[in-house]
């Protein structure tokens, strides 16, 4: 647990029924329910740090590996990455909290210097059910995740066809989170995708959900799928507290660098799909030449080499274990 620790955060919402019922009533009485000062989680120091945080996706123990020893200071397991190479399909709430969880356990095991966001889509159901999907991501050692407040069955953010659940319903889902969490060192990220479902009223909708969700209890807030720059800064001006925002490569948000968006108001700059599509794209093009050819001879610079993939995957070390007990039977059986 930090050492950073500002304050523990309160569990009023669930403890206090004058608070759960004027909530009932009014979806703005959740306003300071959770004071804004909390436990200072390791996500809260990279931000205190670095300002803006880059935050590439990863979906595997391999890729997560892969972005620790490139050096980032963290990752995220986007949905839609695990949805493709768990099942080759699109991000279309095909993939359970559980799945989620399992791969968090793997990835966190693979990149123990980093901490790892889990996108946790819409929580998994309502209020109850999100408490058992974030205490299972903070047993699987994640240090953060996102929820969101599409209707199930959600989609990738950048997809058509979105729908949202009412905002004071997601809100509590944001404040049940927040007392799943209690003290533990975890980071919650309140998504509202509420941008794509009126070219008019879209942003501001957004921009009232995002500060409606940090009141009740989230760390920051996601505006998914701002159009263009303007409404990135409007974001960055209208929104209380940190923000994260999403780089899609070929998605409807302009790709822009940590320090743009920095100026812009943002704190986390998420790539959730970079390494999906960058090794989708190294398959496609060293299989083609394959299946075209019958061989790789002429076309090894396609691929890792065998000596840098065991160095990736530090074989060196088991050999050292395996030396190391080997030694130690024989030692033990000259003894006897
Ligand atoms: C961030 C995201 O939730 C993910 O699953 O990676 C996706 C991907 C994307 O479209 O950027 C989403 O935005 O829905
Ligand atoms: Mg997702």
């Amino acid at each position: 647990m930090s050492m950073l620790m500002a304050a523990k955060s309160t569990s009023l919402f669930s403890s206090n029924p004058t608070i759960s019922a004027k909530i009932g009533q009014n979806p703005r009485a959740v306003r300071s329910v959770y004071p804004t000062v909390r436990m200072q989680s390791r996500v809260h120091r990279l931000i205190e740090e670095q300002g803006a945080v880059l935050i590439p996706g990863v979906y595997d123990a391999l890729s997560a590996a892969i972005v620790q020893q490139t050096g980032f200071s963290a990752a995220l397991i986007s949905g839609y990455a695990l949805s493709a190479v768990t099942l080759g399909k699109p991000d279309f709430g095909l993939i359970t909290p559980p799945e989620m969880a399992a791969t968090a356990r793997s990835v966190c095991a693979a990149a123990p210097k980093i901490p790892i966001i889990a996108d946790a889509d819409t929580g998994g159901g309502n209020a109850l059910n999100v408490q058992r999907t974030v205490k299972d991501l903070i047993a699987a050692g994640a240090a953060g995740c996102f929820l969101e407040d599409q209707a199930w069955p959600k989609r990738c953010g950048h997809m058509r066809g979105k729908e949202v659940i009412p905002a004071e319903e997601h809100a509590a889902k944001i404040a049940s989170a927040r007392d799943a969490i209690g003290d533990a060192d975890f980071f919650l990220i309140a998504r509202t995708d509420a941008r794509a479902l009126s070219a008019k009223t879209g942003l501001s909708d957004a921009i009232d959900r995002a500060n409606l969700y940090m009141e009740a209890g989230a760390d920051a807030s996601f505006v998914e799928a701002p159009r263009d720059d303007d409404e990135l800064k409007e974001i960055g001006r209208r929104t209380k507290g940190y923000r994260l925002c999403n780089m899609l490569e070929g998605g409807r948000t302009p790709l822009h660098t940590p320090d743009e968006l920095k100026e812009m108001g943002f704190h986390l700059i998420a790539h959730p799909l970079t390494s999906l599509y960058a090794s989708t794209r190294a398959l496609v093009d060293v299989l083609k030449i394959l299946k075209e050819k019958g061989t790789t001879k002429d076309h090894l610079e396609k691929m890792i080499t065998f000596e840098e993939f065991n160095r990736l995957v530090n074989l060196d070390s088991w050999y050292e274990l395996e030396t190391k007990y080997s030694n130690l039977r024989n030692a033990l059986g000259e003894t006897k």
